[in-house]
C-alpha cells in the first residue's frame, strides 16, 4: 500500500481537534435527549463507522446502534451518482423511536436526502441527523443538519472513516488529497 505521505496535500483536522469536537457532540446529544426512552443512532455504512464508535463512547443516555448501507459513489468516485442504492437495511423497526442518522460527511446531499425519505416514510418518533463534516458549498439537494461537526472547504478529503478508493479509512486525521500526486503513484 502506497504511504499516504505521497499524496496528502494538508492535514485539514488533526486527530485532537477531531477528539474534542466529538466529546462535544455526545455530549449536547446527551443532553438534548436526556427524556428520550427510545433513542437510535443509525450508521451509514461504511464511512460513518469510525464516527459512531467514538461519539457513542460520549452518549450517557441509553440508546441502540443500528447500520444501514447505500451505495451513491462507488469505488474511484469523486462524484455522487445521484443513483442510491440500498445494499444492507436496518433490523430494527424504527417507527416511534427518536432516530439520530449518523454520517460522516454531507457533501451534495443526496445520500441523506434519499435516506431521510425512506426513513421518514417508517414513521419514527423523530429524525435529525448527526455529521461529522459538512461540505456546504457542494450542496445540490437541501438537506436539514442538526449536528455538525466541522464545515469544511470545497476539497476531497479521506481518513477518520473516509476512503481514498477504498483505503486509509484507518488513518486519525482528516487529510486533503493531492489529486496530481495521487494520479501519479
Ligand atoms: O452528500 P453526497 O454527495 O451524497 O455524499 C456523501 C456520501 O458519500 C460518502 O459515502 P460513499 O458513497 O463514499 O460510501 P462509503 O461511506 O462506503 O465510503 C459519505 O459517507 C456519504 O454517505
Ligand atoms: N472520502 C470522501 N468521500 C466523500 N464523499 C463525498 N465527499 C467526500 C470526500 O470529500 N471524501
Ligand atoms: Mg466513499
Amino acid at each position: 500500500m502506497r504511504d499516504y505521505k505521497d499524496f496528502l496535500a494538508e492535514v485539514l483536522i488533526e486527530p485532537e481537534a477531531l477528539q474534542k469536537r466529538v466529546a462535544e457532540l455526545g455530549a449536547l446529544i446527551s443532553h438534548d435527549y436526556r427524556d428520550s426512552d427510545a433513542l437510535v443512532l443509525i450508521c451509514i455504512l461504511r464511512g460513518g463507522v469510525l464516527f459512531l464508535s467514538d461519539l457513542i463512547r460520549h452518549i450517557t443516555v441509553p440508546h441502540a446502534v443500528e447500520f444501514m448501507a447505500v451505495s451513491s459513489y462507488g469505488s474511484g468516485k469523486r462524484e455522487s451518482t445521484g443513483q442510491v442504492r440500498i445494499t444492507l437495511d436496518l433490523n430494527m423497526n424504527i417507527h416511534d423511536k427518536d432516530v439520530i442518522l449518523v454520517e460522516d460527511i454531507i457533501d451534495s446531499g443526496r445520500t441523506l436526502a434519499s435516506v431521510l425519505d425512506l426513513l421518514s416514510a417508517r414513521k419514527p418518533r423523530s429524525l435529525c441527523v448527526c455529521t461529522l463534516l459538512d461540505k456546504s458549498e457542494r450542496r445540490e439537494v437541501y438537506v436539514p443538519l442538526r449536528y455538525v461537526g466541522f464545515t469544511i472547504p470545497n476539497k476531497f478529503v479521506f481518513g477518520y472513516g473516509l476512503d481514498l478508493d477504498e483505503l486509509y479509512r484507518n488513518l486519525p486525521f482528516v487529510g486533503v488529497v493531492d489529486e496530481d500526486r495521487y494520479r501519479e503513484g
